[in-house]
């Protein structure tokens, strides 16, 4: 597909910026849309200074419909990768409405436009919490999904279900769902990373926080679960491996009809202890951290079944928990405050 666009929507952010980066190497053109209300503007110069090349970019809202309309317009795009949409777990609870109207509301007036426009090529950005709690162990595709336990994991399911009747009612559109297991890691440069606003939710932005000296312990959530040290497991994927499966997927479309669901994730979990003591190697810092009662709605252990992406999308993740380790470290390190100026 190479010669022709692929628009990138919250190509700003954390996993779409990493992306961005790939596709320029695999030979895509990517445009970005993002309205900048979990990223800056930095990031993607940044992109722009790691791949040596111009990316055109878009501050726009999803759910602008005019704005979305002028950049197919102007764009000969062939595909989209959809990555824009709210995604605290917490803030999801607190405002449901926001995360309908984002994250659903914008991805409808986006698949809109994109039929309006004649584009038929869809790669989603799923999550593993569309599976809920395990019923059982390593996680495959044929899962039963859509027992979510909040607003946030239901409206990815929502989505997910709206793109299989809409790949069953518009038959030219092709759709891969990527359901990410736990990206983490950074690009190799050290200039671009995760950067969360506020008090990051998640393990690995926490531990890199702690070790950088931004706050003063981890409170790891519960040590009386059934795993090797009684603490949460998961499966870590190194975000460039998460982004080398979005080129996978760009890839698989033209060989598809329907919707296509796959896991990414490494097949390999880890407890919360286990990932302390790697960052803390990689680092040569010491991750202070106590033990406090468990975080609701967490699961012992989830970890993916990767094989069908392996088999159909010829895709597998490559980088270790060492590497993604060193790779957070870089990135936290080289920008304590982030992409803010220090
Ligand atoms: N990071 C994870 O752990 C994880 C896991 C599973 C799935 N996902 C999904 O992957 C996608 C990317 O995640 P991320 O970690 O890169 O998050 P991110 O917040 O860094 O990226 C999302 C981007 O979308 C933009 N955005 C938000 N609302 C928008 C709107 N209305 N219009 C235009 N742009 C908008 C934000 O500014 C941000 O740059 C999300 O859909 C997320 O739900 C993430
Ligand atoms: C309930 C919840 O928020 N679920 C989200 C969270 O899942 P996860 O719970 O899979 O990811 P996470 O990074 O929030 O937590 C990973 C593991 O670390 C533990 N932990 C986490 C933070 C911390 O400060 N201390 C600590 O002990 C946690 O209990 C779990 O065992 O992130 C995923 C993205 O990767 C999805 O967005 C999930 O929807």
């Amino acid at each position: 597909m190479s010669g022709k666009h692929v628009l990138v929507t919250g190509g700003a952010g954390y996993i779409g910026s990493h992306t961005v980066v790939e596709m320029v190497t695999a030979g895509f053109s990517p445009v970005v849309l993002d309205n900048l209300s979990n990223a800056c503007p930095e990031s993607l110069k940044r992109v722009e200074a790691i791949t040596g090349t111009t990316i055109p970019f878009y501050s726009a809202d999803l759910l602008d419909k005019p704005a979305l309309q002028a950049i197919f317009d102007k764009h000969d795009i062939e595909a989209v990768v959809h990555f824009a949409g709210l995604k605290a777990v917490g803030e999801s609870v607190a405002k449901p409405l926001s995360y309908y109207k984002v994250n659903v509301g914008g991805t409808t007036n986006l698949l809109e436009v994109m039929i309006e426009k004649g584009v038929y090529n869809f790669v989603f950005s799923s999550s593993a919490t569309v599976y809920g709690e395990p019923q059982f162990l390593p996680i495959t595709e044929s899962h039963p999904a859509g027992a979510c336990i909040n607003p946030y994991g239901r409206t990815k399911y929502v989505i997910e279900e709206i793109l299989k009747d809409l790949s069953i009612a518009e038959k030219n559109l092709r759709v891969v769902l990527l359901r990410y297991f736990n990206p983490i890691g950074a690009h190799k440069s050290g200039t671009i990373g995760e950067d969360p606003s506020g008090i990051p939710n998640n393990l690995l932005p926490y531990v890199s926080q702690v070790a950088v000296g931004r706050r003063p312990e981890l409170s790891v959530y519960g040590s009386d679960y059934d795993t090797v040290d009684g603490t949460g497991v998961r499966d870590y994927v190194h975000v460039v491996d998460l982004a080398l499966g979005h080129i996978a997927a760009l890839k698989k479309l033209k060989d598809i009809s329907g919707c296509k669901v796959y896991n990414l994730g490494t097949g390999t979990g880890y407890s919360v202890l286990q990932v302390v003591e790697a960052f803390e190697k990689a680092s040569g810092k010491k991750v202070p951290y106590k033990i406090v009662d468990r975080r609701a709605g967490d699961s012992a252990s989830v970890y993916a079944d990767p094989s069908l992406a392996e088999k159909e999308l010829g895709w597998k993740a490559e980088r270790g928990l060492t590497e993604m380790c060193e790779d957070c470290w870089r990135w936290q390190s080289q920008n304590p405050q982030g992409f803010k100026k220090d």
